[in-house]
C-alpha cells in the first residue's frame, strides 16, 4: 500500500467514524470501525441489518436530550484506559520469546525470562568491562528516555551489576543497553538522535557515515603476538600493519570509556557462516543506531530461539567510531585506528564512523578461523542455478560481484563474503552490500527493489521534500551504499549455502580497456589472475579525465586476508581441480579504448555473457588466443556484438591499443615479481606454470 492509499484509507475511517457518530446508523462496516478504534471491546456493535439515516440524503443529526443534559462522549466504547499513559502503554505488546521456557536448552535452560535477561546483561557488561577496573558497568534495558513507557525495561535492583562500593563517578552511572533491537526501533533511535538520518521516500533509512565514506587500510593495525608472529602475513605488501598488545589495550580501554560514558549503547548478538558447524557468533558494541542496524542487515539475524541461548560471543567489535585514537598513544599516525586482536578475539573501532569496517573487519577474522579449519574464505560474489549449477564471482570493489550475482534467473546466495568447505559453499553474512551510484531500476531491478523499509542507504543524497533518492549525485561521495537483509532479494537462497561451484568467475574492471570482454582460463591462469587480483579503476572524475590506475590486490582481497596470499591460492587451486570448476576472466571495464575515449561495457553484454558461462554453452564455443596475454576468447556469444569480444577491433588507433596492452602487460609482470619464489600448493610444477601463465612478450 503507498502512502496515497494508505491517507485515504485513513481518511475513509475517520469519515466512516463520524457518520456513525452523526446518523447512530447500524452499518456493520461501521461497527466494525468502531469495534477496532475500541481496541477490540465491541459494545458498541449495536443490531445489525437495518440502517437508519443516511440512505436518503444527509442523515440526521440527533439532538435528543439526554438525562441531566450533560453531553456524554460516549457514542463508541470508552478504551481499557483510565489515563493518556496507560492508553499508550496498551498500544504495544510485552515481545516474548518464541520458545517455550522448557524448550530451552543449554546454558540458559530452566531460568525464567527475567534470570535470562539478568544472564544476558551480564554477559554484556563483561564485555563492556575495563581492564583496569574490577568490574563491569551497570547495566540496564532499554532506552534511557522511554523507561516510563518500555515495559522491557526493569528497575529491578538485581538488573544492574556493580561493585558493592563506588570509587569512581563513572562507575556509579547506568549504562542502558539497546539489545538486538528491531528495525523499526533502531529507526526511531537514529532519526531521533542521530543528525543525517531520514526516511528516504521508498522507507529506507538514509544516513551519513561522517568523514570517512570509506575504508581506511592504512590504520588497520593486527597485535603481533608470538602465535600471530608465525601464523600471519607481515611485511612487504600485508594488509596487516602490526601493533603490540599493550597498545591494543590502551585503544580498548579509550573506546570501552568512551562506551561507558554514553547514556546508551547498542548491542548487537549474530553470527557469522551459514555453514552450521562452522557458525561464528559476533557480539557488537557500538554507539548509533545506524551501526546496529547496518550489522542487523549484514550479520545472520538469530531467531528469538537463538538469542535467547546465545550465552559468550566468539568474537566482539568495540565500535567507538565517534571517539578518535589518541595521536600520543604508539604507533598512531592518525586519529583512526581499527585495531584487531586474535588472540582476545576482539576488534576496536576508533575515529571512522564508516561501517564497512564492522562488516570487513569480521571478514578479515574469518580469513584467519576459516583456513585453520581447512575452509577457504573468499572475496566473492556467489549464485545458483535452478539445476544446483554454483557460481562465484571474484573481484575488487566496483568490479560487479554484487551486480551480476544479483540476477533476476539465479538464487543468490550471496554478494561479497562465501567459504568454500568440503561441503559445498556458505554465505558468511545475512545482507549484501550494494553500491548504489547511478542505480537505475531498470538495469538493477532488485536491487532498486530492495531499498525499501529497513534498509540502510549511505551517504546518498534526496530531495529535502519528496525524499526521492538521486542516486546520480556524488556531493557526499561516490561510495554510496545500501545495505539490506538478503531476503530482500526475491530469489535469495536460504539458507544462503550450496554445493561446489562449476564456475569460478574473475572480474576486472579494466579502464585501460585491452582486456577482452570475456576469456576462458586453465587452471595456471586462474591461479594467476587470482593472485595478481587485478582492476583499474578511474580515480576521481573531477579534475576532467585522468589515467586509468591499475590497482592489484592479491586474491581479489589483499586488504582482507591474513596469512600470505599463496595459501589462499593453493586451497583454491585444489579446491577447484577436485570439483572440477572452471575459470573465466571477465572485464567489466572499458571497451573502444581507454577511460576517456572509449566507454564501460555495457551491463546488459556482461550478462549476456555470464548467461553464456552459467548455461556451459560458452564452454564449448570457438576459441582464439590474444597475443601478449595469451588469453582464450571466444568468437561469438549470444547477444553479444561479435567484433566487440577482442578487443583490438574496438579500438580506432590499433598503435595506441598495442601500446596500452604492453604497458598493462608489463604492470602485470611487475606485480607478480614478489610471488615468483613461493611455491603454491604441493609441488613446483603448478607453481612454474603459474608463474607462465601471465602476460609474454
Ligand atoms: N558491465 C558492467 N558489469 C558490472 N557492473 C557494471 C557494468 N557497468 C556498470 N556497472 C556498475 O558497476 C558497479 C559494480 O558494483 P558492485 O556493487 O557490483 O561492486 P562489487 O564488486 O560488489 O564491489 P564491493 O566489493 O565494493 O561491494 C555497479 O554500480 C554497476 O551498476
Ligand atoms: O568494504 C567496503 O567498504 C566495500 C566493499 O565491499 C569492498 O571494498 O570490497
Ligand atoms: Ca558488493
Ligand atoms: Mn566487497
Amino acid at each position: 500500500m503507498n502512502f496515497n492509499s494508505l491517507y485515504s484509507h485513513a481518511k475513509l475511517q475517520m469519515h466512516l467514524c463520524m457518520l456513525f457518530i452523526i446518523s447512530g446508523g447500524t452499518n456493520p462496516e461501521r461497527d466494525r470501525s468502531i469495534e477496532m478504534a475500541s481496541n477490540g471491546n465491541g459494545n458498541a456493535s449495536v443490531a445489525t441489518g437495518k440502517g437508519s439515516g443516511g440512505r436518503n440524503g444527509l442523515p440526521k443529526i440527533q439532538t435528543q436530550k439526554r438525562q441531566n443534559a450533560i453531553c456524554h462522549d460516549d457514542t463508541a466504547p470508552t478504551v481499557k484506559a483510565q489515563t493518556i499513559d496507560e492508553l499508550h502503554s496498551l498500544q504495544r505488546k510485552k515481545s516474548a520469546p518464541t520458545t517455550p521456557l522448557d524448550g530451552v536448552q543449554g546454558a540458559f535452560a530452566n531460568l525464567t525470562e527475567e534470570e535470562r535477561h539478568k544472564q544476558q546483561l551480564q554477559s554484556i557488561s563483561a564485555s563492556l568491562a575495563s581492564l583496569t577496573r574490577e568490574t563491569g558497568p551497570k547495566l540496564v534495558r532499554g532506552d534511557p528516555a522511554r523507561q516510563s513507557e518500555t515495559p522491557r525495561v526493569s528497575h529491578a535492583p538485581d538488573h544492574h551489576f556493580a561493585p558493592t562500593f563506588s570509587a569512581s563517578d563513572s562507575s556509579l552511572k547506568f549504562t542502558h543497553v539497546l539489545y538486538n533491537l528491531s528495525p523499526a526501533e533502531l529507526y526511531e533511535q537514529a532519526i531521533h538522535y542521530e543528525k543525517g538520518s531520514f526516511i528516504t521516500s521508498s522507507g529506507a533509512l538514509a544516513t551519513l557515515s561522517g568523514a570517512k565514506t570509506g575504508r581506511s587500510p592504512k590504520d588497520k593495525r593486527v597485535v603481533r603476538d608470538e602465535t600471530t608472529e608465525d601464523e600471519l602475513w607481515w611485511g612487504k605488501g600485508s594488509p596487516n600493519i602490526e601493533m603490540d598488545e599493550h597498545t591494543f589495550l590502551v585503544n580498548r580501554e579509550r573506546a570501552v570509556d568512551y562506551l561507558n560514558s554514553l547514556d546508551k549503547v547498542f548491542v548487537n548478538d549474530q553470527f557469522l557462516n551459514w555453514d552450521p558447524e562452522n557458525r561464528i557468533k559476533v557480539r557488537i558494541v557500538s554507539a548509533r543506531a545506524y551501526h546496529s542496524l547496518f550489522m542487523h542487515n549484514m550479520c545472520i539475524r538469530p531467531t528469538a530461539e537463538e538469542l535467547e541461548n546465545f550465552g559468550t560471543p566468539d568474537f566482539t567489535i568495540y565500535n567507538a567510531g565517534q571517539f578518535p585514537c589518541n595521536r600520543y598513544t604508539h604507533y598512531m599516525t592518525s586519529s583512526t585506528s581499527i585495531d584487531l586482536n586474535l588472540g582476545r578475539r576482539e576488534m576496536v573501532i576508533l575515529g571512522t564512523q564508516y561501517a564497512g569496517e564492522m562488516k570487513k573487519g569480521l571478514f578479515g577474522v574469518m580469513h584467519y578461523l576459516m583456513p585453520k579449519r581447512q575452509i577457504l574464505s573468499l572475496h566473492s560474489g556467489c549464485n545458483m542455478g535452478k539445476n544446483g549449477d554454483v557460481a562465484l564471482f571474484f573481484g575488487l570493489s566496483g568490479t560487479g560481484k554484487t551486480t551480476l550475482s544479483t540476477d533476476h534467473n539465479r538464487y543468490l546466495i550471496g554478494d561479497d563474503e562465501h567459504c568454500w568447505s568440503d561441503k559445498g559453499v556458505s554465505n558468511i553474512e545475512g545482507g549484501c552490500y550494494a553500491k548504489c551510484i547511478d542505480l537505475s531500476r531498470e538495469k538493477e531491478p532488485d536491487i532498486w527493489n530492495a531499498i525499501k523499509f529497513g534498509t540502510v542507504l549511505e551517504n546518498v543524497v534526496f530531495d529535502e521534500h519528496t525524499r526521492e533518492v538521486d542516486y546520480l549525485d556524488k556531493s557526499v561521495t561516490e561510495n554510496t551504499r545500501a545495505a539490506y537483509p538478503i531476503e530482500y532479494i526475491p530469489n535469495a537462497k536460504i539458507p544462503c549455502v550450496g554445493p561446489h561451484p562449476k564456475n569460478v568467475i574473475l572480474l576486472a574492471c579494466d579502464a585501460f580497456g585491452v582486456l577482452p570482454p570475456v576469456s576462458k582460463l586453465n587452471l595456471a591462469q586462474t591461479m594467476y589472475h587470482f593472485i595478481s587480483g587485478y582492476t583499474a579503476l578511474v580515480a576521481g572524475t573531477e579534475e576532467g579525465v585522468k589515467e586509468p590506475r591499475a590497482t592489484f590486490s592479491a586474491c581479489f582481497g589483499a586488504a582482507f586476508i591474513m596469512l600470505h596470499p599463496t595459501k589462499y591460492a593453493a586451497m583454491l587451486a585444489s579446491k577447484m581441480e577436485k570439483h572440477g570448476a572452471t575459470g573465466w576472466l571477465v572485464n567489466t571495464g572499458w571497451s573502444g579504448g581507454s577511460y576517456g575515449s572509449g566507454s564501460r561495457m555495457k551491463l546488459a553484454y556482461t550478462r549476456k555473457i555470464i548467461d553464456a558461462i552459467h548455461s556451459g554453452k560458452l564452454l564449448n564455443a570457438n576459441y582464439k588466443k590474444t597475443e601478449v596475454f595469451g588469453l582464450e576468447i571466444p568468437t561469438e556469444v549470444e547477444g553479444v556484438p561479435s567484433e566487440i569480444l577482442d578487443p583490438v577491433n574496438t579500438w580506432s588507433d590499433k598503435k595506441a591499443y598495442k601500446e596500452t596492452l604492453l604497458k598493462l602487460g608489463g604492470l602485470f609482470k611487475n606485480n607478480f615479481e614478489v610471488f615468483v619464489n613461493h611455491k603454491i600448493g604441493k609441488d613446483d610444477k603448478l607453481t612454474q606454470e603459474i608463474v607462465s601463465a601471465g602476460p609474454k612478450f
